[in-house]
């Protein structure tokens, strides 16, 4: 194990990560769940509950991609789909639920991603209601056709139910 000291890959987690970040889950509320949206889409995140404008709805812990290890590697693979932006060319793979918003050029959830810290956190950009699929802005250039535009919690249950019932699984 000493003998490959050297080769030791350090964290890079700030000071104070474990109770900073402990208390940010704390404070997150439990209110989402993964869902099957259509079959050109796949996952999506819903709401199990009405969620207020501003709640805090996901703390994503992040795996840093250096600039260069992004330029080299990342950008080639399937990850290049699910990296968020951070400073100066370098990128952040979200764990948790952050990497299963879909995009919508209406979203009802913002973001803010705190490199630092190594994480991104998502916040109810207003009142959203139960089962409504939550969205995040990717930006202008989509790399494919944006079939969520007329997604509505009615057509989201309806997909969920189909879902559910090929599995023979309940939602609750
Ligand atoms: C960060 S992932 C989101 C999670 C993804 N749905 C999954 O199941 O892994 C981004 C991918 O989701 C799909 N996607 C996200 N938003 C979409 C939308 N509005 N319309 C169509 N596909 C979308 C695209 O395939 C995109 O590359």
């Amino acid at each position: 194990m000493n003998q490959q000291a050297d080769l030791v890959v350090h964290s890079g987690l700030p000071a104070g990560y474990q109770t900073e970040t402990r208390r940010l889950v704390r404070d997150c509320c439990k209110v989402v769940r993964v869902v099957y949206t259509a079959e050109e889409v796949g996952r999506g995140v819903a709401a199990n509950c009405p969620i207020s404008k501003g709640s805090l709805v996901e703390v994503s812990e992040c795996i840093l991609v250096p600039r260069q290890e992004y330029q080299e590697f990342a950008r080639h693979t399937a990850f290049e789909h699910y990296l968020f932006h951070g400073q100066n060319g370098d990128m952040l793979l979200a764990l948790g639920l952050g990497s299963l918003f879909n995009h919508s050029a209406q979203p009802n959830l913002d973001y803010r991603v705190d490199q630092p810290k190594l994480h991104v956190l998502f916040y109810a950009a207003r009142d959203i209601l139960e089962h409504e699929e939550l969205f995040i802005f990717y930006g202008d250039n989509l790399w494919f056709s944006d079939t969520m535009q007329r997604a509505t919690s009615l057509d989201l249950s309806d997909n969920e139910q189909k879902f559910f019932a090929a599995f023979n699984l309940d939602d609750s």
